[in-house]
């Protein structure tokens, strides 16, 4: 994978390997290219070069195939919602992919419940604070239960209590199996135990 923006080389990776249902923080300075290589994984943004062997099938990144589509799934570190409620949020991904109300409804009550957020469920997310969205957003990602799940600095710019909700969330997205890459700073999700680490670094991928 190489990212150049104009003369500038962001990084080049000859190879990364995510394995299944495994979980791994992407560090690096800042500037370092975390979020464009999640962008890129997500299809948000142009690479060159970029092929990804996914199920045992060779496939470029760009046009980003149907496949990844429904497989990845990104958080973005300042979610955007629909100015509706919590509840058609969390529902919208999966009525979208044509599962009726009736089987959707039950799966929204679960996530709500597991990320706090069930008495949030007729509130508009954007009068949420940051905490709740990001817990929001985590629980709408999880229903669509994506085999990769990205993750952009999710517990930047919470502190206190939000912050320590939003942590004790990620080490349970990994129980739904699938596996999830987190790019961020905070020094407590780099210690989770059992996660793996990659660090982006002069434009390098390495694996520590
Ligand atoms: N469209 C663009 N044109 C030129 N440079 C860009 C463009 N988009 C991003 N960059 C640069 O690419 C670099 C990588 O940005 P990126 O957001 O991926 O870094 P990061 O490691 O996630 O940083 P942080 O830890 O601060 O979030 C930055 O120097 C940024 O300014």
């Amino acid at each position: 994978m190489r990212k150049r923006h104009g003369e500038r080389l962001l990084f080049e990776i000859d190879t990364l390997t995510i394995e299944a249902a495994a979980g791994y923080v992407l560090t690096g300075v800042n500037g370092a290219g975390k979020s464009t290589l999640l962008r890129m994984f997500a299809g948000l943004e142009r690479c060159e070069a970029c092929t990804v062997e996914f199920d045992g099938e060779r496939l470029p990144l760009h046009p980003y195939p149907a496949a990844l589509r429904k497989a990845i799934v990104f958080v973005h570190q300042h979610p955007i919602m629909f100015s509706t409620s919590v509840f058609h949020n969390i529902a919208y991904g999966l009525l979208a992919r044509g599962e009726s109300k009736r089987a959707v409804a039950p799966v929204v009550e679960a996530a709500m419940h597991w990320a706090g957020v069930e008495h949030l469920r007729d509130t508009d997310p954007t009068r949420l604070s940051g905490g709740e969205k990001q817990r929001v957003a985590l629980a709408r990602a999880r229903v669509l239960q994506p085999r990769l799940l990205l993750l952009d600095e999710p517990t930047a710019n919470l502190d206190g209590p939000a912050r320590e909700q939003v942590m004790a969330l990620i080490p349970t997205l990994l129980d739904a199996g699938g596996s999830v890459v987190m790019a961020c700073h905070d020094r407590d999700l780099i210690g989770l135990p059992g996660i793996h680490r990659l660090k982006l670094r002069d434009g390098r991928l390495e694996y520590r």
